[in-house]
């Protein structure tokens, strides 16, 4: 991957706003035999943080209780959707994916989603067929990554490749309008990278800016949750569940593999519009339990401190749901 030229560098620190977004176009990397890599663009501006003036601390305060096939139970701002089956999640999952998009690209001409990596790719298939590959303005979707390991973008643990070889590479999303961190910095350089690319585009009105709490506020999240109830790449019991300034924090000590990479921090995933929260499989039930039934842990757990300003709507299929 290139290091961005010095014009380059030079215009993005004077960028005005209500510009078109920056575009870097990296040279061309061999991927897997399936893989054919588009020109991402490369977040790759200046390093700097930006002041923050706080944090949203509003209580997530709501209870799943059916065991029905397909049923919601909405308290507050959250709702939790229980599914017979993966694939009736996976259903579900696109259509409420594809009516944000038609919103946000009716009321703001632009649509921020920001992916997990892990078992949401999957979960988003119905994305790729009828009737929303043809229906949605793929033209509006503006695409991030919640977390990303610190691998190059053709690497098996790449969540960009995940993604592209599960998702994008099968969607007319415009090349230019996906943002994979800079694969050729270190962690720290890739985190402060990618932060001030958000703040580049929260500058040019691509991605919206919560007034609450000054942070950036995304259109969707979609968040996986790992069995030991991490999202993102916030982990039990690890300082950055506290980190409160922050936009992109890198880790390098992640107890799950690889350990280097970089992650939003809470105080932007809880900006966000909308979250999904993406959860299937047997091996999940705890956390869930432990978040949104009677379920009992040693430490609050990451997924516990998803509180959205927005609207969280839980996806959970039985086997995910089988203790609440
Ligand atoms: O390491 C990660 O794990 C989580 C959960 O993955 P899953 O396969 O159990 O769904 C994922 O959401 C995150 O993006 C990824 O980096």
């Amino acid at each position: 991957m290139a290091a961005s030229s010095p014009s380059l560098s030079a215009s993005l620190r004077t960028l005005p706003t209500r510009v078109p977004s920056p575009r870097r176009l990296p040279p061309y990397i061999p991927l897997t035999s399936q893989s054919v890599l588009p020109n991402p663009l490369v977040c790759s501006c200046r390093p700097k943080r930006a002041s923050v003036i706080g944090v949203n601390s509003k209580k997530f305060d709501f209870k799943a209780t059916s065991s029905m096939a397909e049923t919601a139970t909405e308290k507050g701002k959250g709702k939790s959707q229980v599914f017979d089956s993966e694939e009736d999640l996976a259903v579900s999952l696109a259509k409420y994916t594809a009516d944000l998009s038609d919103k946000f690209a009716k009321e703001r001409g632009a649509f921020t989603v920001v992916l997990s990596g892990g078992s949401l790719i999957k979960s988003l298939r119905k994305l790729v067929e009828p009737p929303y590959i043809d229906s949605v303005d793929w033209s509006k979707w503006h695409v991030f990554w919640v977390d990303e390991r610190v691998v190059p973008k053709d690497h098996p643990d790449s969540n960009y490749l995940l993604a592209y070889d599960g998702l994008l590479s099968k969607l007319p999303i415009l090349p230019g309008n996906v943002y994979p961190i800079n694969d050729a910095l270190s962690a720290e350089g890739a985190a402060d990278d990618y932060e001030t690319c958000v703040k580049h585009l929260v500058k040019n009105g691509v991605i919206d800016f919560s007034e609450t709490s000054g942070f950036p506020k995304f259109d969707l999240m979609l968040l996986g949750m790992g069995p030991d109830g991490h999202v993102a790449s916030l982990f039990p019991g690890h300082p950055l569940l506290q980190e409160k300034k922050q936009w992109v924090a890198f880790i390098k000590d992640s107890p799950k593999p690889p350990p280097e990479r970089i992650t939003f921090t809470f105080p932007v995933i809880n900006s966000s519009a909308h979250i999904a929260l993406v959860v299937a499989g047997a091996g999940k039930a705890h956390p869930v339990q432990v978040t949104l039934g009677n379920g009992q842990n040693s430490e609050m757990l990451p997924v516990q401190m998803v509180s959205p300003e927005g609207e969280l709507t839980w996806f959970l299929d039985k086997e995910a749901a089988s203790k609440l």
